[in-house]
């Protein structure tokens, strides 16, 4: 009966013959028409889960529904018992690597069909993402604990979470698998007291694969510093106003605003290192990989009852958060990153995210353009000084992140591919690297003269050490290639390697 009706469901072809669920529908509402030099935003979908405002920014608009309805008892127990440590100290089933046969043995198959409130709908999606993701990968962390190899994952997804997962997914308009803002992270946090706000102290988790205080950590420091993306959306939209009728003071108080937020957001970044830390990263990490150009997953996986095709796709990613596409698309970076297969990949993240988020971004991105924001603010020096800072800042989250990526990753695994399915070595390099060359270049175009004696000291700052950090990432990039193999380095080396091999052998 399911299998009929899903059958008539559209499903989209991606190359390789490979099938997805569709996306939604990318920025429909923000064609080149619509978005004029002085259009304001108006968002298509008011009423999503993830509709962008000024007040939650990026974050949903209410909070995310913490307990599902008395008709789901099977799954909420099943979540619970998962963790690799269960609330009470007690190790849960997927520490045993009992998961797999509890799944098939107590998870009914829900009809979904019917139900149309948002919230529970974002909260079953986000429950199943975390139901599938474990099924899939509990035999390649019980392998990775064993010798640090992650072999092969189960290669089907059992209809009682295909099925319901597909619906749901259908429903909100998201591919039927974990993805960051709709399941790992931003979707996945409850305030300990609601009278409160959206800090980090006052934040826990609502579901966990490892349920480690590290675990916790990291999934909530990235809420804690989406939690002022509110004023990065309220400040880009000034901006975009500002410039587009020719206002500099009130241009320059927009970008003085986004600075401001920026350095908060990185602030909070900085965190990280103390609220989850290094050497525990790899315990949950296997949990969030992905599908897609994975060598646990050579061919995709089959989902029973949805299609007889198998799906990739790519694993939850803080590669999927919309503060830095904000900044990348304000300050036309994006337009300028190279024309490489790594920024093909940054382009195929951005996908990933809820379709409202798309939405702005596109609209951010296309009003940039029409208004010219970076010539505007290269027309005045001082206006340039904090168009420079605020790259600065986006360069300071690209580069901390890189510090990330060493420690928490290239010195635990040589693991050739990231959550998101990017190679390790050079993707997060091409980013960071872009935008340090077009810090040097716009540095060469400020008029040092015309500056404020305190902006001349912070430009002087800001460019000695974009060429710096230019000059160690090369060399840094070019010995992780050469000591790393071809599949760190290259875009989709793990698919063509295993493509070339005639596929892996698939474990049921
Ligand atoms: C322990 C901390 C972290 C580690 C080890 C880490 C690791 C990574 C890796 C390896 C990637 C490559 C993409 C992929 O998954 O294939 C990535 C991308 C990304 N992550 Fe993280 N991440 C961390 C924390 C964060 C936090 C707190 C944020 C905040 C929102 C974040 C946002 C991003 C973004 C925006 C990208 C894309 C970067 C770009 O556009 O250049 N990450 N991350």
């Amino acid at each position: 009966m399911i299998r009929a009706r899903l059958a008539t469901q559209a499903i989209r072809p991606l190359s390789r013959g490979v099938t997805t669920s569709a996306p939604r529908a990318l920025a429909t509402h923000a064609s080149d028409s619509h978005v004029v030099k002085a259009k304001a935003w108006e968002n298509p979908f008011p009423n999503d889960t993830f509709a962008v405002g000024p007040k939650n920014g990026f974050l949903p608009t209410k909070d995310p529904l913490e307990t599902l309805p008395q008709e789901y008892e099977a799954m909420d127990t099943l979540l619970e018992n998962m963790r690799l440590q269960k609330k009470d100290g007690k190790p849960g089933l997927l520490m045993t690597g009992e998961f797999g046969a509890a799944v098939d043995r107590d998870l009914p198959e829900y009809d979904i069909s019917k139900v149309t409130d948002g919230e529970l709908l974002s909260a079953l999606y986000r429950d199943l993402t975390f139901v599938a993701s474990a099924y899939l990968l509990e035999p390649c962390d019980l392998q990775y604990r064993k010798d640090k190899t992650y072999g092969l994952g189960r290669q089907t997804l059992p209809r009682n979470i295909a099925v319901p997962l597909h619906q749901a997914a259908e429903k909100i308009g998201q591919r039927p698998f974990m993805e960051y803002a709709l399941s790992y992270a931003l979707y996945n946090y409850r305030r300990k007291d609601k009278s409160k706000g959206i800090d980090y102290d006052n934040l826990d988790l609502i579901r966990a694969f490892s349920g480690y205080p590290d675990e916790y950590g990291f999934i909530l420091v990235h809420v804690a510093m989406v939690r002022h993306s509110g004023d990065l959306t309220s400040a880009s939209l000034r901006a975009l106003d500002s410039a587009a009728t020719g206002d500099r003071p009130g241009f320059d108080k927009a970008m003085t605003d986004l600075l401001a937020t920026y350095q908060k957001i990185n602030n909070v970044m900085e965190t990280m290192w103390g609220r989850s830390k290094p050497e525990g990263y790899l315990s949950y990490r296997t949990f969030i990989m992905g599908t897609k150009n994975q060598p646990m997953f050579p061919n995709g996986v089959m989902y029973e009852g949805v299609s007889d095709e198998p799906f990739k796709m790519r694993g939850e990613s803080g590669a999927n958060d919309s503060m830095v596409p904000l900044g990348d698309n304000l300050l036309e970076i994006t337009s300028r990153m190279p024309s490489n297969p790594l920024t093909e990949v940054l382009r195929d993240f951005r996908s990933y995210r809820p379709r409202n988020h798309q939405e702005f971004l596109t609209y951010v991105q296309q009003r940039a353009s029409a208004v010219g924001i970076r010539d505007f603010a290269l027309k005045n020096a001082n206006s340039a000084a904090m168009y420079l800072a605020n790259v600065d800042q986006i360069r300071a989250f690209r580069h901390r992140h890189w510090l990330f990526t060493k420690e928490y990753i290239l010195k635990r695994t040589t693991h050739p591919v990231a959550t998101g399915g990017s190679p390790i070595v050079t993707w997060l390099p091409n980013q960071l690297d872009a935008v340090l060359k077009q810090m040097i270049e716009t540095d060469s175009m400020i008029d040092r003269e015309a500056l404020k004696p305190q902006y001349r000291a912070m430009v002087e700052e800001i460019s000695l050490r974009a060429e710096a950090q230019q000059r160690v990432l090369t060399r840094e990039v070019a010995k992780l290639s050469a000591e790393r193999g071809h599949q760190s380095v290259g875009v989709d080396a793990v698919e063509r390697d295993g493509a070339a091999a005639g596929g892996y052998a698939a474990t049921a």
